[in-house]
């Protein structure tokens, strides 16, 4: 058991021999997760967990009177003047918040409630049999892991994930686990249903054809990524995700129906995503504010550790999985002129997802990397260091 080969306790973490690197390895070897930690009855969090006091996280609360905005996607395809009025909702809501809800979306809740309880069914089977997906190499088709930037981040999360690659290629069925097999491929078949309707109203809102995003492959690529936060016994001293910006074009998310703690950084305030029982949450990821030049804005979001537990979520990343194309992705030629110019570079989707990963959530945007500096005659170069 972790805490007898060497003590996680924070009396144990006071002692200036602390030794982060061994006992993050210790952590991993367990193979278990925050999961196990839970279950073998810490009532205190390892140090490991602390989240940094600079973080810039105080306990301010959420401000209680903005809301993400809540879009309803009934009709758009038979009436069209209900669709003009959802593009438009679609473009403010990309352009001011980067974050919207979705009711009416299309996909049903059966397969809804059914994606959360799979989840559920995965981590609370028998930890031997789990233990055999555990892993850090990004390679397989399913990686579940605690904190894929363990080893890398300032501080760990109150979180374990699991992540399944399910397109351009599904994944081999005997490679997932069986007791969430069959829902992961029908959720699937559904966020990519959804992700070509929500690319195509994302495509009119900048003014482009319905197609466009689609044609360039921005739904090419599909990670689910299942989540599980464990309630926490000290809630206050962690996070169960660090404030971050997505890695790809959008992320559809299915968050718990009870359980809140994701907040947007909105106006320099953190703002609650209350759930909402059979919406989806819709946020734009740094590629398509990268191909948007800036148009759509990828926001930060964090999500808080809480008491009662656990809460699960799962995100679809339209954009990741998608290594071996040599297509570059930049500022989109429409939407750039000598009022707009270009403000990033290109890049590849392996190259993006690469640098994105190595830095970990830190709290800092990983989009400053690939942004042109702009001369006094509005000629771009890159940023130093940009593009090793
Ligand atoms: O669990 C959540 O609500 C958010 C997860 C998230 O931000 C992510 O997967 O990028
Ligand atoms: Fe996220």
């Amino acid at each position: 058991m972790l805490h007898q080969a060497v003590d996680l306790t924070p009396a144990a973490n006071a002692d200036e021999h602390f030794d982060r690197a061994a006992e993050l390895k210790l952590f991993d070897d367990t193979k278990a997760g925050v999961k196990g930690l839970v279950d073998s009855g810490v009532t205190q969090i390892p140090r490991i967990f602390y989240r940094p006091p600079d973080s810039g996280v105080s306990p301010v609360p959420g401000d209680t009177e903005l809301s993400i905005p809540v879009i309803d996607l009934e009709a758009i395809d038979r009436d069209s003047s209900k669709r003009r009025d959802v593009v438009n909702k679609v473009r403010e809501a990309s352009e001011k918040w980067g974050f919207f809800q979705l009711v009416n979306h299309g996909v049903p809740v059966s397969v809804l409630d059914e994606m959360k309880k799979g989840t559920l069914r995965f981590y609370e089977q028998d930890t031997q049999l789990k233990k055999q997906f555990y892993t850090r190499h990004n390679t397989k088709s399913i990686v579940y892991n605690s904190n894929f930037d363990l080893f890398t981040a300032p501080a760990a999360n109150w979180r374990d994930t699991f992540l399944c690659f399910m397109a351009p290629n599904l994944p081999n069925p005997q490679d997932l686990p069986e007791i969430c097999r069959d829902i992961l491929f029908d959720y699937s078949k559904e966020m990519k249903k959804l992700g070509r309707i929500l690319f195509g109203l994302l495509s009119e809102a900048l003014g482009l054809n319905t197609n466009y995003l689609s044609d360039i492959e921005c739904d090419r690529g599909l990670a689910v990524l299942c989540h599980y936060y464990p309630a926490c016994p000290q809630p206050e001293l962690t996070l169960g995700t660090t404030e971050h910006a997505d890695n790809d074009f959008l992320t559809v998310l299915l968050q718990d129906d009870q359980i809140g703690g994701l907040q947007v950084l909105h106006q320099k305030k953190w703002i609650d995503i209350p759930p909402i029982p059979g919406a989806l949450v819709v946020n734009i990821g740094d590629l398509l504010q990268l191909i948007s030049n800036d148009g759509f804005k990828s926001v930060e979001h964090r999500v808080l550790a809480n008491r009662e537990g656990p809460r699960v979520s799962i995100a679809s990343f339209f954009g990741i999985g998608v290594y071996t194309t040599s297509q570059v992705y930049g500022p989109i030629k429409e939407l750039l002129s000598e009022q707009n110019p270009a403000k990033y570079g290109e890049t590849t989707l392996k190259d993006f997802y690469f640098y994105h990963n190595s830095r970990g959530l830190n709290g800092t945007s990983a989009l400053q990397h690939f942004r042109l500096s702009l001369d006094d005659e509005g000629d771009a170069t890159p940023i130093k260091d940009c593009f090793v």
